[in-house]
């Protein structure tokens, strides 16, 4: 069966907020409007969706919202998504706006609810991927991670100080449901002695036998990045487990926290975000449903749902293997 004609479309934003988002939603609004497209934008993701609350978008209402952080659209993770009642009552509305397709910003979950949705209702959706955890294939960058990085390599920066001052052992924690992204790109920014992410092994013995060598050769504070996902349970369950051992360098914990959602999106993070809501108004256009947009080796690219949600992506061993010759 041949697809109806785009003529009216939504946009939402869900999941976690990322930095860039409202950059991502720009993009949309203003490439559509230049295709002589109705824009309607969803209040928070699927919440929004279920309850109706649809507003009509023109391109100066995207106007001052680039270099924000956070969604202007807000953002929700919905419980009630996730049944089949739920969806047809979502289903329901975007029927009497009359929407032809949606454009998805937000990361797996959003994407999967998306590909569910789509089977059910017979909607299109084009994802964008918006998450600082990175935890998407498909693009080599989300939107979001760029900036979330930069604010934790600056506390880290910080945090440093103190570590230096009292010859102390300090434990980052850093955001990363189930990904190791920001914690690795983070420790290798911020020149820490060691990260311990959920891809890769962790050896605590190994680890403090890496601290006593680094005493004996006169380095006396230590930063590790944790990856909020690891399995040991993040940086206090890492810490309480060999903080007996290592006394002597009072080990302590910090979590960054949700300031890594927030503020003002970087240059790349606006870059990537404006290629990519253009991008994704244009290749529903050009007939694609269903996909995600990325960009790959520079190059804009789409992928299945499937695919961007079920493949694996991860940081590279090389990386990995990198940041620990940069910490001897
Ligand atoms: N299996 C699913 N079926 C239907 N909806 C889903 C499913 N998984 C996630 N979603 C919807 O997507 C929302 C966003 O997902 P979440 O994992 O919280 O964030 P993100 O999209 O950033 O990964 C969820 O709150 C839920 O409404
Ligand atoms: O702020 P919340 O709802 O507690 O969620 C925390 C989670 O959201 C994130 O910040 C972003 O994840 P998503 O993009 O998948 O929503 C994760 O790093 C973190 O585990
Ligand atoms: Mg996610």
């Amino acid at each position: 069966m041949e697809r109806k004609d785009i003529r009216r479309i939504a946009v939402f934003t869900s999941g976690g907020d990322a930095p860039g988002m409202n950059a991502a939603l720009r993009a949309v609004v203003r490439t559509a409007a230049w295709n002589k497209l109705h824009v309607y934008g969803i209040e928070r993701g699927y919440e929004g969706m279920i309850d109706g609350h649809f507003k009509r978008l023109e391109r100066r209402d995207v106007a001052n919202i680039i270099q924000r952080g956070g969604t202007v659209l807000r953002t929700a993770r919905s419980m009630r998504f996730m049944t089949p009642e739920g969806r047809a009552m979502a289903a329901d509305h975007l029927r009497a706006y009359d929407i032809d397709a949606c454009i998805a910003i937000g990361g797996n979950g959003t994407f999967t609810g998306a590909k569910i949705f789509s089977e059910e209702h017979g909607i299109p959706f084009i994802g964008v991927p918006g998450t600082i955890d990175n935890d998407l294939y498909g693009t080599d960058y989300t939107i979001g991670f760029d900036t979330a990085v930069n604010t934790a390599i600056e506390a880290v920066d910080k945090i440093r100080d103190t570590a230096d001052s009292h010859n102390r052992l300090f434990f980052v924690e850093v955001m990363g449901r189930h990904s190791g992204y920001i914690a690795l790109y983070t420790a290798i920014g911020s020149g820490a002695s060691s990260v311990l992410i959920p891809e890769a092994e962790t050896d605590l013995e190994e680890l403090k036998a890496v601290f006593r060598k680094n005493k004996a050769r006169g380095k006396l504070f230590s930063v590790v990045i944790v990856a909020e996902g690891h399995p040991m349970g993040g940086a206090a369950g890492i810490a309480a487990q060999i903080k007996d051992e290592l006394a002597s360098m009072e080990p302590k914990v910090t979590v960054i926290g949700h300031m890594q959602r927030g503020g003002a999106p970087t240059a790349a993070d606006r870059m990537l975000a404006s290629r990519l809501g253009h991008a994704a108004v244009n290749r529903l256009l050009l007939g694609e449903e269903n996909v995600a947009v990325g960009v790959i080796s520079n190059e804009v690219e789409t992928t299945s749902f499937d695919d961007a949600i079920h493949k694996e992506k991860k940081p590279k061993s090389s990386l990995i293997e990198m940041a620990s010759i940069l910490s001897i």
